[in-house]
């Protein structure tokens, strides 16, 4: 390619998903610096925003974060796609889906004013804009932002949505999916189980867009999937072509936030060697008042010590802009009777920090594939508590493939009991199955490594894709 050859990575809404784009970027100029870098992001529309929630990427954050990343890497140029109002106010699912369709046409402004454009890569999230890259006879890819064993499933689903005509929800039965463990049709994620809901029919669509595409970018690595990744690569989805599957991670980043408002880095200075178990649910997992007392009566059975995230939650109707006190949310003394073991977070913690920290020793995570990968990268068994999303299906993988995680078992009052918290935790810090997955995830985490190095698996893929790129 030559030196203006440009590629576009088209982020859907949202701090998440912006970021992983900026990662893909760079993981991509670090082995082919030649190449122009091209990022466009979508606005929340005006009526949207929720800039007092600790996740909302509002426009200043979002602004001060692509001057960071464009002073450090100026190769990459950022585009904005303008806000845009949309006339109801949506969940955000609903409306990173809506905000690309009705900016079709600033995409294709963009698109069109974006010299020696080779490809386009969309996150699946932004599906409906491979309409425009279609029209404009753009190559276009997918970003699939969790792992190669959802991805499959995923594609499945077209395959069982033309066996059946019943919903998964009535179905309760196992899929037996090649390459990937078997999954329980509940443990699907929730937007694909009933076959009427608009949002069944919005997953159809960008897995058909998928398997149709000129190929999927995975954030995974060989090691950790393998039996799939073979499947995607000797061409054996059964029922259907797979895409070129192209399994490029771990893209996590290279620079962790170490800014410590909360003072939980020094905590765990202060701390014993792998004695902590952190607890942390991503960027939306919040818990009933009920769970979160469970929580702690589970972190205090354990007798481990702990740093925990939690959220502040507001009591639904209750609109005077002040959470609960950490005293009102928590079990009466709880605070005090910790205080020597453990520490509490409220809302976000700079978790790949505490995550690579030496005290860190296990992590009870909701199974967001960012998370699962943070882990993995440093070697941090883990406790599954999936809570939405692909998340469930996460655990399986997590659990039943890669082996370095437990699962905690959920009641059917729908909460996770103190005892049960207790006692997984207790297994993972300090039993024999314990330690067998600590020696198990630090291999892989010297096999991201590897992946990741000259000759590694996920740059040889890398490279592949560079060169279909060069191809088109
Ligand atoms: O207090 C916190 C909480 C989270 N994080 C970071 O935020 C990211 C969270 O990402 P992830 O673990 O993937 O969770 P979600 O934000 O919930 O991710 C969404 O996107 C993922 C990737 O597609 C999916 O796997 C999840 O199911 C979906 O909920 C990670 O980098 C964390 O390090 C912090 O730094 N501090």
């Amino acid at each position: 390619m030559t030196k203006q050859d440009s590629i576009v990575l088209y982020s859907a809404l949202g701090r998440g998903h912006l970021v992983s784009m900026v990662e893909l970027g760079k993981l991509i100029l670090t082995h082919h610096p030649s190449l122009s870098i091209n990022i466009i992001f979508l606005t929340p529309p005006p009526n949207q925003d929720t800039p007092t929630s600790p996740t909302a990427f509002t426009c200043d954050a979002t602004a001060k974060y692509i001057s960071t990343v464009t002073a450090a890497t100026p190769s990459i140029t950022f585009h904005r796609i303008p806000p845009v109002s949309l006339p109801a106010v949506l969940p955000p699912e609903a409306l990173t889906f809506e905000l690309c369709r009705a900016t079709a046409r600033h995409l294709r402004r963009i698109l069109a004013s974006i010299p020696s454009l080779r490809a386009v890569v969309l996150d699946f999230m932004n599906y409906s804009a491979q309409r425009v890259t279609s029209a404009l006879g753009i190559p276009t890819y997918f970003y699939y932002t969790s792992g190669a064993s959802t991805l499959a499933v995923f594609l499945h689903h077209i395959i069982l949505h033309e066996k059946t005509t019943l919903s998964f929800k009535d179905l309760n039965t196992h899929l037996n999916i090649p390459g990937v463990p078997r999954i329980h049709t509940d443990d699907l994620p929730d937007p694909v189980k009933d076959r009427r809901s608009e949002s069944y029919q919005v997953f159809i669509d960008i897995a058909t867009c998928m398997r149709d595409s000129d190929g999927v970018i995975v954030n995974s690595f060989n090691a950790i999937e393998e039996r799939v990744l073979e499947v995607f690569n000797q061409g054996l989805m059964e029922g259907t072509t797979s895409p070129p599957v192209f399994c490029i991670g771990p893209v996590i980043s290279a620079a962790p936030c170490r800014k410590d408002e909360s003072g939980c880095l020094s905590w765990l200075d202060s701390q014993p060697s792998q004695s902590v178990v952190f607890l942390s649910f991503g960027s939306m997992g919040r818990f009933s008042r009920v769970q979160l007392r469970e929580i702690a009566k589970g972190l205090e059975k354990s007798e481990q010590r702990f740093l925990w995230v939690i959220r502040s939650e507001f009591d639904e109707g209750d609109d005077s802009g002040v959470p609960p006190s950490l005293d009102e949310l928590l079990p009466e003394g709880f605070l005090e009777r910790t205080k020597e073991k453990g520490f509490v977070v409220r809302d976000w913690a700079p978790q790949a920090a505490i995550l690579s920290h030496d005290s860190v020793g296990g992590f009870v995570t909701h199974c967001g594939w960012n998370s699962v990968l943070e882990a993995v990268c440093e070697g941090v068994p883990m406790v599954a508590w999936p809570l939405y999303a692909e998340q469930r299906l996460n655990r399986v993988v997590l659990v039943e493939e890669m082996k370095v995680g437990l699962a905690v078992k959920v009641g059917k009052d729908g909460v996770v009991s103190s005892t049960e918290l207790g006692d997984r935790v207790r297994e993972l810090m300090d039993s024999d199955k314990g330690k067998e997955i600590r020696q198990r995830i630090f291999k892989m985490k010297i096999s991201a490594t590897e992946a990741l190095s000259a000759g590694g698996s996920s740059i040889i893929a890398l490279n592949r894709l560079v060169e279909a790129w060069r191809g088109h």
